[in-house]
């Protein structure tokens, strides 16, 4: 078992070059938040701009919009309601769908219609109810993105790969995946307090920070949005995965020092020094 070190963090977080612009970032296109679950998607995007992508789009209930724009300005918003998903899911480099997305008929037919658009130049990262709709019916799985991130907890992956928790042994992760995934294009992340990354060829990487001050609503929707942002700027690799999961959690580890509870939010805003300290020439 290999445990994501700090040398190869750096090595994926590269120092920006002068001659560059937003383009050059990724587009990233988060999907969430329904009625009840508005922060879900206000932290999985506040956490995406936070970690440096370069242009962040977000399809939401129109009842979050006040909320998105008051809190991130420098995100764009869609009603998802209001706006063809298929054209604006066409032109974006990674999808995030699932934090707060909830389980109605519009959280299917969006999933559907993800399904539907993603094409092979496309990373795909799938968390929360995303992961409980695909455990309820297997062939929304938009299987035909360049790449599909499964970002998990416990349960939600007990649901998605029908393996209970005492039972999710590498061997049985690394089965389902690939049973999930059998082209080959799956990552999984499967989050608990020692959060491991898995890809369909038996690889493994375990974090090793973290820290239970992080045991808190929002802290998965926080980690899909720097997911995201990660795979728009470095590609989308079980490295990059990885490397998403370890700033994570060594910006919880910074606050908890000092702070018995981290606060999802408080975590977000630590990510860009993060990112400073731990980039490369
Ligand atoms: N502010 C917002 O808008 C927020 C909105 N959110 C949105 O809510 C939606 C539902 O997502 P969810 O994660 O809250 O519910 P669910 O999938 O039922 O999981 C909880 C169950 O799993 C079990 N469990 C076992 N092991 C576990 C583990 N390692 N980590 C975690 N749980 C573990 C646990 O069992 P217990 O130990 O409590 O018996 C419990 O029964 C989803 O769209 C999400 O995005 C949230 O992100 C929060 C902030
Ligand atoms: N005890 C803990 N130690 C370290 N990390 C934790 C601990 N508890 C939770 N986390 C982290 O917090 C996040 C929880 O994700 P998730 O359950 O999806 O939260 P939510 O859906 O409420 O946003 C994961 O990244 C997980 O690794
Ligand atoms: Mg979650």
């Amino acid at each position: 078992m290999v445990e994501i070190s700090r040398e190869l963090v750096q090595s994926i977080i590269v120092q920006r070059p002068s001659q560059s612009h937003k383009g050059n970032y990724g587009k990233v296109l988060l999907i969430g938040g329904s009625t009840n679950y508005g922060g879900a998607i206000i932290m999985a995007t506040e956490a995406c701009v936070n970690s440096g992508a370069g242009l962040v789009a977000t399809a939401t209930h129109s009842v979050n919009l006040d909320a998105l724009h008051a809190r991130i300005p420098e995100a764009m918003f869609i009603d998802w309601r209001n706006r063809s998903m298929n054209d604006l899911i066409k032109q974006m480099d990674v999808i995030v769908c699932g934090p707060g997305l909830g389980m109605d008929s519009v959280a299917r037919g969006l999933l559907h219609s993800l399904r539907e658009s993603v094409t092979s130049q496309q990373t795909v990262v799938l968390d929360a109810s995303a992961i409980d709709l695909i455990a309820q019916d297997r062939s929304l799985m938009p299987e035909n993105a360049g790449k599909i991130i499964l970002t998990p907890h416990q349960k939600e992956w007990e649901r998605l790969s029908q393996i209970r928790i005492p039972y999710q042994n590498d061997s049985a992760n690394h089965t389902a995946l690939n049973l999930l995934l059998p082209a080959g294009n799956g990552i999984l992340v499967l989050k608990s307090n020692h959060t491991k990354v898995y890809n369909c060829q038996g690889e493994i990487l375990v974090n090793p920070l973290g820290n239970p001050g992080m045991a808190i609503g929002g802290m998965g929707d926080t980690l899909s949005g720097v997911v995201g942002a990660f795979c728009a700027q470095f590609g989308a690799s079980m490295e990059v995965a990885a490397s998403a999961v370890y700033v994570h959690s060594y910006a919880g580890d910074c606050i908890f020092k000092t702070d018995y509870v981290v606060r999802p939010v408080k975590l977000s805003a630590k990510i860009p020094q993060v990112m400073k300290e731990l980039s490369s020439k």
